[in-house]
């Protein structure tokens, strides 16, 4: 019920329109087959209509309508017709506020992630996220769908066991209660609905998250002939899934095959008690019978689909988890600083620690505007570390980096970071054209700009090559390509938006080495203009370097270029 709850208020006005839509729709409907209780009784000869039957030809009257059966027949057409259009209008309304629900969720989770800080952006499975905006928005969703029917029916309901109560309260409450014995004893399938819900919300998260990481690495698994192995975990995982769902779809099914000879002996008893016990003359009794019927068939079908919200709802909570841990762990705003980059980065004893782990020991660090930095260092020395603290992704635990003297925490950290071209370790591609790589959909920037750019990254030459050209589609993480052309379409992207500084973590690593010689060459050219910091061990990169900085268990030491080997 929580989650009637939660969307009622996400969605107040969109919930209350359905609602009341709902609500007017099972009126017009129960009104209109009330008329069916003086219809009965003429067209059954009763001698005298009941109470509750003379009410309805009262009220006939007072519209100045004679209760002849043509006249009651269609007060029943025109209700039922304004009853069904009523549905449609609330129906629609459940279904456009579905739709929304499931985008807002997923907006909300895209969004509340991108905003994380980036430690707590590591932690999270691409698989996880995946199943979250596909599967899960969608499953939630209807989780919302199935509880705005529940109310529906529930309130349609409501109305008919209203009607009841006039025509016989005894015979009414009778039936009632022992319907809802019937439909309380039926609730444990709600629990074992409730239950598959939540492993199958799990198991499809653990399931998409093996799944993600095993075609990342199709390669090597293919070429050590170990894809059997993927394989097997993967079936295991699809078995238990398959075993959770079953669970579900089987008490779904048993409480659907139940209701039929549920109702058929409710009838069968009101008929015996109404006729035979409490001598109610005939047209009464079927009216009454007619009534009773429809409330717990009602009530039953809103179990139905409490059942299958049971089994929804949980992908609901998951997901709204998943959105409020991320939002709890969001990034600071940052500062409303204008940045600048006319002096220098400056690092001044600053240390970073993961964890217990030191990566960096009160390191200084000086970048001055139009050089060219290189680092270099062993692995896991903590370079790409550096890179992350001048991008404000990582923030130390002491000292002080500032850029233009401006402490980097009191700049806005939008437009800090849109001066900067990032080129990262791994050359990961879209799967698109070329064009959209390098542009990465910024409207901004034009195919000269991506010409411009990829010529700069010594890239021009290939795409122009292609038959294709700009629109050349690059494949599955740019698998159609070479290493080498990745690396140097990842390398245009970064200067596509001319930053002012770029960083280039081993951005030239695939290349060869008269590649990457004229990439230095094109790279340095661009130096006085853009300041560039490099993390590379390769020579090229290392002897266009204005000033080179070795890292070492912590320690940051500027040396000579010859020094490095
Ligand atoms: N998110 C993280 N959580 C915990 N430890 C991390 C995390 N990221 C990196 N490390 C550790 O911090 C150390 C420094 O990592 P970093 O990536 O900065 O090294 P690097 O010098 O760039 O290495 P390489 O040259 O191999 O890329 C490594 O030992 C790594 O294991």
């Amino acid at each position: 019920m929580r989650i009637i709850v939660a969307f009622g208020r996400a969605y107040p006005a969109r919930t209350l329109l359905m609602l009341i839509s709902l609500l007017l729709a099972g009126v017009a409907e129960s009104v209109s087959l009330t008329t069916m209780l003086p219809l009965l009784s003429v067209t059954l000869g009763d001698q005298t209509h009941s109470s509750f039957a003379q009410k309805v030809v009262d009220v006939l009257h007072w519209f100045g309508l004679e209760p002849t059966v043509l006249v009651m027949l269609s007060v029943i057409v025109l209700g039922m017709t304004v009853s069904s259009t009523l549905i449609l209008l609330g129906n629609r309304q459940v279904g456009y506020t579905v739709a929304h629900v499931a985008t807002d969720l997923r907006v909300n989770l895209i969004r509340s992630l991108l905003g994380s800080r980036w430690e707590y952006y590591l932690r999270q499975s691409t698989g996880a996220l995946a199943n979250a905006v596909a599967t899960e928005a969608y499953r939630a969703s209807t989780g919302y769908e199935h509880a705005a029917n529940m109310l529906a029916l529930c309130i349609q309901a409501g109305v008919y066991a209203f009607i009841a109560l006039f025509v016989s309260w005894q015979a009414t409450l009778v039936s009632l209660v022992v319907g809802f014995i019937l439909l309380i004893a039926l609730q444990r399938l709600a629990k074992t609905s409730r239950r598959a819900g939540k492993s199958q919300t799990r198991l499809m998260r653990d399931l998409l998250t093996h799944l993600t990481d095993t075609l990342s690495s199709v390669k090597p698994l293919k070429a050590m002939a170990r894809e059997d192995i993927a394989d097997s975990l993967l079936r295991s995982q699809a078995a238990e899934l398959n075993k959770a769902m079953e669970r579900e779809v089987m008490s779904r099914e048993t409480l659907r095959a139940l209701q039929e000879p549920m109702l058929a002996i409710l009838a069968a008893a009101g008929l015996y008690a109404g006729v035979v016990v409490w001598h109610l003359p005939l047209s009464h009794v079927m009216v009454l019978i007619f009534l009773v019927v429809r409330v717990l068939g009602l009530m039953h079908k809103a179990q139905q689909r409490y059942h299958r919200m049971a089994a929804q709802d949980s992908a609901y909570w998951a997901l709204q988890e998943a959105i409020d841990t991320a939002a709890a762990d969001a990034e600071p705003s940052g500062g409303n600083r204008t940045p600048t980059l006319q002096k220098d980065i400056v690092f001044e004893g600053v240390s970073f620690t993961y964890g217990a782990r030191q990566i960096l020991d009160a390191v200084n660090l000086r970048i001055p505007v139009g050089s060219f930095t290189s680092l270099v260092g062993p692995s896991g020395a903590g370079k790409t570390t550096i890179l992350d603290l001048i991008c404000v992704l990582l923030a130390p635990q002491s000292g002080k980096i500032s850029v233009d003297g401006v402490p980097i925490e009191e700049l806005d950290r939008q437009r800090w970071r849109r001066m900067i071209g990032y080129v990262p370790q791994e050359t990961l591609l879209l799967h698109d054209t070329i064009l959209a790589n390098v542009t990465l959909g910024d409207p901004a920037l034009t195919a000269a700009d991506a010409e411009r750019a990829l010529k700069q990254a010594g890239a021009w030459e290939f795409v122009e090559k292609s038959p294709a050209g700009l629109q050349t589609i690059v494949g599955e993480r740019g698998g159609k390509l070479s290493g080498g052309q990745r690396q140097r379409i990842v390398i245009a992207r970064a200067l596509a938006h001319n930053p002012r500084l770029l960083i280039l973590d081993e951005a030239t690593s695939a290349l060869d080495p008269e590649s990457e010689e004229a990439i230095c060459s094109t790279l340095k050219a661009l130096s006085p203009a853009i300041t560039i910091i490099a993390v590379s061990h390769r020579p090229a990169m290392i002897h266009i370097a204005d000033q080179v900085y070795r890292l070492n268990e912590g320690k940051l030491n500027l040396v000579e270029a010859e020094s490095v080997e």
